[in-house]
């Protein structure tokens, strides 16, 4: 690049622009070596002819327990034939048939020739007994099963797949970034005889580890000096006071979109704050989009308090929901619990009333991003 003090239009300040998509795979986890130890602890003795060990694997969301499970089966996959890695997305793949599918195509590189479920297992177990190899499963997502009602039938099927086709027994990684779920504790008497998972925990970073992942992401995919190390200070500290890593990927890649439209070849100060206004809806958006409907009516009603200044204390709070949400202490404490889960509002301790309500982001925006339930 030219050190002439403007871009020219066909110049771009991205030495790799994939880095800030959400689909990328970094080299390098930071800040979670302990996690990753455990994991590949897991698989170990697969790779020595014995079957490989499972875990469920907890964390708030973008606490990177994707990204490291993706990175482990990346290296498993390049270096040993003796475990196949198989990654479901439990979004997407919710039946015994679309998970078996997803097994069989990547297990094969192929999509199952046959649609029937017995069919492609025993596809499955016979390219684990010819290649002496043991499979582990990944159901990312896997509190997604549960409303599904296949999370124990799945579980189940997945794990005891060697009982009936002499295969070793498979390993499960099940992974869910509801706090409040214990995903052992969801599994029945029959799963739990043969799932003894490991607990691995993904905890939140904080804001010194999230600009180190983001200074990271800035050196592989920007020119040198396009962010100052004050902005990346000021990105870092709003990504971790939303408590989430993907907040500042995405502020990273607009503050410099934005520097590249005008054709600066810095990133300015009034760049992150345009670029943190478009992040933080989005963030809400898809955060709102993970709540039950319950959650979404109690996150509605302590909106429309907050803009008229209301008492925010626990109690007060629940006495108002009540038009929305008329349900008992326990299920509005489950609901709060939640929502406080998903990163939307924090439970400060009052003094002797009760935990106070307060809402991490601006309650039009929240209005504007819930829809109005029914009142009842
Ligand atoms: N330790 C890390 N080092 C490098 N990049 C990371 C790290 N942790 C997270 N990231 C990045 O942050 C983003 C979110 O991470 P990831 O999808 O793994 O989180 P998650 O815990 O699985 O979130 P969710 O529960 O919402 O699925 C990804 O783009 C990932 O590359």
């Amino acid at each position: 690049m030219t050190h002439s003090p403007l871009l020219r239009s066909d110049e771009t300040l991205f030495r790799d622009p994939e880095v800030f998509e959400f689909t990328f795979l970094p080299e390098q986890i930071h800040y979670r070596d302990a996690q990753v130890r455990e994991l590949a602890f897991l698989l170990q003795p697969a790779l020595r002819g014995g079957s490989a060990g499972s875990a469920v694997i907890r964390g708030p969301p973008g606490t990177g327990k994707t990204t490291t499970v993706h990175r482990i089966f990346a290296e498993v996959t390049e270096t040993t034939k003796k475990l196949v890695p198989v990654y479901v997305n439990c979004r997407h793949d919710r039946t015994a048939l679309a998970v078996f599918g997803c097994i069989f195509e990547q297990a094969f590189g192929y999509a199952p020739p046959s649609r029937h479920l017995d069919g492609i297992k025993r596809g499955i177990a016979a390219r684990l007994r010819d290649e002496d190899a043991a499979l582990v499963v990944c159901l990312d997502d896997a509190n997604e099963l549960i409303p599904a009602g296949t999370y124990n039938t799945l579980l189940y099927q997945i794990l005891r797949l060697y009982e009936r086709w002499d295969v070793r027994k498979p390993g499960v990684f099940a992974v869910a970034s509801d706090l409040g779920l214990n995903l052992y504790a969801e599994a029945d008497e029959s799963v739990r005889s043969v799932f003894h998972p490991t607990e691995v925990n993904f905890p939140p970073y904080t804001k010194a580890e999230i600009r180190g992942i983001l200074a990271d992401r800035i050196r592989q995919g920007l020119y040198p000096g396009v962010v100052s190390k004050s902005l990346l200070d000021r990105i870092a500290g709003i990504a971790a006071g939303e408590q989430d890593i993907r907040v500042g990927i995405d502020l990273v890649r607009l503050t410099v979109l934005r520097a590249e439209k005008d054709g600066r070849r810095r990133v300015a100060p009034a760049d992150v704050t345009a670029a943190a206004q478009a992040v933080r809806s989005p963030a809400l958006r898809a955060r709102v989009a993970g709540l039950s409907e319950g959650e979404r009516a109690l996150l509605y009603r302590i909106a429309e308090l907050s803009v008229v200044g209301a008492d925010m204390i626990g109690g007060a709070v629940f006495e108002e929901v009540q038009d929305y949400l008329p349900v008992g202490r326990t299920t509005y404490h489950e609901h709060l619990n939640g929502l406080a889960n998903a990163g939307i509002v924090d439970l400060v301790p009052g003094a002797g009333r009760g935990r106070e309500v307060r809402l991490r982001y601006d309650p039009g925006e929240v209005l504007a991003v819930c829809k109005p339930p029914d009142r009842r």
